[in-house]
């Protein structure tokens, strides 16, 4: 069967829906859609309207050559949205993002706002006409002019350098300074005319990375989350609560136990929905759990305290008698309702699906909420929160065709601790004719493989004869805290043994060629990856990438070092660090790493590759020949982004299992010039 999964030209194309809005009145719903541009180079996202009735297709709203995201509705139906598209009022200008309004009554989108820091993103109130923007400043800055002032000086300076006095200094694939995000309050965005903006926090300096704002109804005040440095490097979040008209900043809640986020505030303005999670240490494994904090000054309570599930808060039922949370669970991350009297807990939906973006319509009978699973990828559906039944409304792309079939596996742990997978077949695969078979082991390490993802698809691996399997192993998410606990700061023992038992498992099966399988996997995943490496040579080949290799490397010099020390004692690091079992690898492996990843700084992937040749059991020859290979993306970071590059990335894993699991000579990628 020809899908589009037999041919990466087809894959990149495929379109790749997210984010979810709905308007007050429940009769719109918008999300952004991102396709190829025309030099298949880059990604361009689009506006698109879905009918929450499903009676009508869903349609394109905006469209232009730099793409639409960020959008959310004003009070009275009007859309605004952040684009990087040319001020049609200027001929010429610099390319950065600002803010635009489609009017509900139709006709074109107009500029709403420019500023030279760039508009980064959008929030709304429910029942006012008050708009909080996100954007970037210079530290120094004392107002808007002076920013584009002080830019402009320094970009005609030619001077990039950041003079630094804390922590962090960088964010994934960012260099963090001189630039700094603030809030900016602006007035009357659904009339026409000037938007003189409010720096709503002018001494943020870095507090509000990272952060949200999330606005009452009334759009008399913001919450959000706020960092505070601590010693040595460290930071904790605080909630904090900005009053809209006298900018008034008041710390909510702030202690050294916990950091605090905002979730939505209850409809009637008296609560708002919090999430906790506890800080770690060596001894101490992550947990989020929910507070209601009433905003008359009382003290917060805790929400469904024993609900062994980690809540993400979406939404109030509009009564506010109850709260709509995700939460990781068994596999899939279903919809529940909260009880917010009782603190009892319902499961709405009912598939294995990951659901996210959940909004709820005003008569408080309906969801919409964006779902996907390893079967589809994300797409926008209506929910009877009475029945949970879900309907799939008329989307701006069908579901793609996949060339296989997915299972439901379970194995037990050394400890007798169930593990579950899913299990990705190919066409064909039986007894008869058995199929190789590939371990992929997810990132984090906190999550699950319960959702679509375009990074690692096994369905392109499916439709090339591969059966895939995903495991969520010790500190996965999704079967309550115990099993957080059971890996949390031993990387190498359960975490490694129950992925050791859910490969003995897979070949066991009779439709699985046990002597044709590789293990796999990206940051976590490749950490372990690079753990298995150096503990056991059942694997025919393995694929590392991001991956961390040494440990006491690594976390000093990822960009959130005081994370990663927290879990970690020096004797911990020194007793899961692959690094330590090179001389012990005699599996050929296929090294990835893009030069911009901060997370896992390039140092870890130079590192491994140097000492794979200098020192694993399958060193570089005296020819320099050697069954290892390094894929090292200058232009990328810790994901691969372009989709000319997510090309080469499959294209070459692919070869390289063809060689070292099938013993199957393949073309490499032309545009790799070799
Ligand atoms: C604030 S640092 C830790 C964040 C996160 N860990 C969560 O458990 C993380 O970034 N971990 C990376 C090393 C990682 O494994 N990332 C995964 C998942 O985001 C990935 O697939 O890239």
């Amino acid at each position: 069967m020809t899908t589009p999964f037999s041919s990466l030209d087809d894959f990149v194309a495929l379109p790749r829906l997210s984010g979810l809005v709905l308007n007050r009145e429940g009769t719109r719903l918008v999300t952004s859609v991102a396709t190829l541009d025309p030099r298949k180079t880059a990604y361009r996202t689009a506006l698109w309207e879905v009918d929450p009735t499903g009676e009508q297709p869903a349609r394109r709203l905006t469209r232009s050559a730099a793409g639409e995201s960020g959008a959310a509705f004003l009070p009275n139906g009007d859309l605004l949205f952040t684009s990087t598209r040319p001020d049609p009022d200027e001929s010429e200008g610099e390319k950065r993002s600002a803010l635009w309004r489609l009017p509900a009554a139709g006709g074109e989108a107009s500029l709403l706002l420019t500023r030279e820091g760039g508009v980064g993103g959008v929030a709304t109130a429910e029942a006012a006409d008050v708009v909080v923007v996100t954007g970037d400043s210079l530290a120094g800055s004392a107002n808007e002019e002076d920013d584009a002032e002080r830019r402009k000086a320094r970009k005609e300076s030619g001077v990039a350098a950041i003079l630094h006095t804390g922590y962090p200094v960088r964010y994934w694939d960012a260099d963090l300074g001189p630039g700094e995000p603030r809030y900016f309050a602006l007035k009357d965005a659904a009339a026409d005319g000037d938007h003189p903006l409010e720096d709503l926090v002018p001494s943020a300096r870095g507090g509000l990375r990272d952060a949200h704002p999330v606005l009452d109804p009334e759009g008399s005040a913001l919450f959000t989350a706020f960092t505070v440095p601590e010693e040595r490097g460290s930071q904790r979040t605080v909630l904090v609560r900005v009053d809209l008209a006298t900018r008034e900043l008041a710390v909510l809640l702030d202690d050294r136990e916990n950091d605090y986020s905002p979730g939505p505030v209850s409809p009637d303005g008296r609560f708002l929905a919090v999430v906790r999670n506890r800080r770690t240490s060596a001894d101490l494994a992550p947990r989020t759990s929910l507070l209601l904090l009433p905003l008359d000054g009382g003290a917060p309570v805790p929400l469904a305290e024993d609900w062994d599930r980690w809540p993400a808060p979406a939404a109030w039922l509009p009564d506010g008698s109850g709260l709509v949370v995700t939460a990781d669970d068994d596999g899939g991350a279903p919809v529940f309702v909260i009880d917010t009297a009782t603190g009892s807990v319902r499961r709405v939906t009912q598939d294995a699906a990951a659901y996210s973006d959940v909004s709820v319509s005003p008569d408080g009978a309906t969801a919409y909420a964006v779902r996907s699973s390893y079967l589809f990828p994300a797409e926008v559906v209506r929910i009877d929160l009475a029945s949970g039944t879900t309907v799939r409304l008329p989307n701006p792309a069908e579901r793609p065709e996949v060339p296989g079939t997915l299972e439901r596996v379970e194995s037990v742990g050394e400890d007798g601790q169930p593990v579950r997978s899913w299990l990705v077949l190919p066409e064909g695969a039986s007894a008869a004719s058995p199929v190789p078979a590939l371990l992929w082991i997810h990132g984090g390490p906190i999550g699950s493989w319960n959702a679509w993802t375009w990074r690692w698809s096994p369905w392109l691996l499916a439709a090339r004869g591969y059966a895939v399997l995903l495991p969520d192993p010790a500190l996965s998410t999704g079967y309550g805290q115990h099993m957080v606990d059971r890996g949390w700061g031993a990387w190498g023992q359960a975490p490694y043994t129950d992925l050791m038992a859910a490969t003995d498992t897979l070949v066991a099966r009779e439709d699985i060629d046990g002597a044709r399988v590789a293990a796999m996997g990206g940051s976590f995943g490749g950490y372990m990856a690079n753990w298995i490496a150096g503990h056991t040579d059942r694997f025919a080949a393995i694929v590392t990438h991001a991956s961390l290799w040494a440990l006491d490397q690594f976390a000093p010099t990822t960009d959130a070092a005081y994370y990663w020390q927290r879990e970690m004692t020096p004797e911990a690091m020194r007793e899961n660090s692959p690094h330590l079992h090179v001389g012990e690898i005699r599996t050929p492996m296929l090294v990835i790493h893009g030069d911009k990843d901060y997370r896992v700084p390039i140092g870890e992937g130079l590192r491994l590759w140097y000492e794979l040749l200098s020192a694993s059991k399958l060193p570089a020859d005296d020819d320099g020949s050697t069954p290892h290979r390094f894929l090292y993306f200058p232009d990328e970071n810790h994901w691969i982004l372009k989709p000319q590059h997510a090309r080469i990335w499959y294209g070459v894993v692919e070869a390289f299992l063809a060689s070292n699991v099938l013993g199957e000579e393949r073309e490499l990628p032309p545009e790799l010039g070799l």
